[in-house]
């Protein structure tokens, strides 16, 4: 059987993870890196099972497949991203596809959470350089607090769950938004019934949604209208998710007070992009996933699921990659 992890960036980052891993959690099989099998790099039709790192890696890929690959072609490709969108259609389609849901979360609520807790602490903007700066600063506002404050989440799944529970524990007031019915373990949050009555409740609103045809540009400026004067707004899920000049206007009228964005739409933005220079935008370089476990994590869940396809097992986290989740 050959197993394909592809392109050399999943080798060098889960690869080298991975086959001390497959030992561990007992999977029989055989990781053929890309070089030596590959004659082409897009050419991966003869593999049985294709691992592949997030969409950003097939950005230049052709729009159609090789020749091997409509042949042939895996029957099962796992995603190292949770994210199933931007994929070249061929490579999915037809093919049971499993993602890599919730191995990032905990680093992600982090990153949430150390944003919130910036905007309300006020610690990277107080830094007195003597003592009339430290009695300049003293006389500054008091420092904010996250107890008693509102939290949206629009979207509920793994790093909603992830949000909700560490936001709860500062004694934030937790409101979420999402597809599909409620049930009794999720008592963490109070479910809202539209994105609407989420932002117009919410002192921070989290984005934590796949990036759908449902889902694009949500976050539109008729939403922005409706949001609670001066909301933080967090995007950790995908740049498509905003219509980005409504956020910018939004912004400078000041019915939006911050943006903290780890993704935008493209990535990067281009130079001289406003985004890079507002004062009320923060914006990072679509790294809140990265933590010190979150390879681990992605090896075991592939060891997992090799285990599970040997077996004629149900894989974990398979995703209807036409829907997009
Ligand atoms: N910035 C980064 O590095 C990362 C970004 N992401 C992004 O975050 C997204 C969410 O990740 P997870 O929480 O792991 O996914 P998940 O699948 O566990 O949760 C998704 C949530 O969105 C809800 N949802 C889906 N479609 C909806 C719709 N049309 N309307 C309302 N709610 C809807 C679902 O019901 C679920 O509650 C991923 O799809 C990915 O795009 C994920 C990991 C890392
Ligand atoms: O897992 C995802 O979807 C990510 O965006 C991480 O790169």
């Amino acid at each position: 059987m050959v197993v394909i992890a592809r392109p050399p960036v999943v080798i060098n980052q889960i690869g080298s993870f991975l086959t001390p891993s497959l030992a561990e959690f007992g999977a029989r099989i055989e990781v053929v890196a890309g070089e030596r099998e590959c004659t082409a790099p897009w050419d991966v039709g003869h593999a049985d099972i294709l691992l592949t790192a997030p969409a950003s890696a097939w950005r230049n890929a052709p729009l159609h497949p090789t020749q091997a690959w409509q042949r042939h072609g895996p029957r099962w490709v796992q995603l190292a991203s949770a994210g199933v969108d931007g994929f070249p259609q061929w490579l999915l389609r037809g093919r049971t596809v499993t993602c890599g849901r919730g191995d990032a979360a905990i680093p992600i609520a982090e990153y949430v959470l150390a944003a919130i807790l910036l905007r309300a602490k006020r610690l990277d903007a107080i830094a007195p350089d003597g003592p009339d700066g430290w009695l300049q600063a003293k006389a500054l506002p008091p420092l904010g607090s996250l107890a008693g404050q509102t939290l949206g989440l629009a979207g509920y799944g793994a790093i909603g769950r992830a949000v909700a529970a560490r936001a709860r524990a500062f004694g934030m007031r937790v409101l979420a938004w999402r597809r599909g019915p409620w049930d009794h373990a999720d008592t963490d949050v109070q479910p809202v019934i539209s994105p609407e009555a989420l932002i117009a409740q919410s002192d921070h609103l989290v984005l934590a949604l796949p990036l759908t045809a449902q889902t694009a540009f949500c976050v539109n400026a008729a939403l922005l209208a409706r949001a609670r004067t001066g909301i933080h707004l967090i995007n950790v899920a995908r740049g498509g998710l905003v219509d980005q000049d409504a956020l910018l206007a939004a912004l400078d009228r000041g019915q939006v007070g911050f943006a903290t964005l780890d993704v935008t739409t493209p990535e990067p933005l281009p130079r001289g992009h406003p985004f890079y220079s507002h004062p009320a935008i923060r914006l990072t370089p679509h790294l809140s996933w990265t933590g010190p476990a979150v390879g681990r994590n992605l090896a075991r869940r592939i060891a997992e699921n090799l285990n599970r396809f040997l077996g004629d097992r149900p894989l974990l986290d398979v995703v209807d990659a036409d829907r997009g989740y």
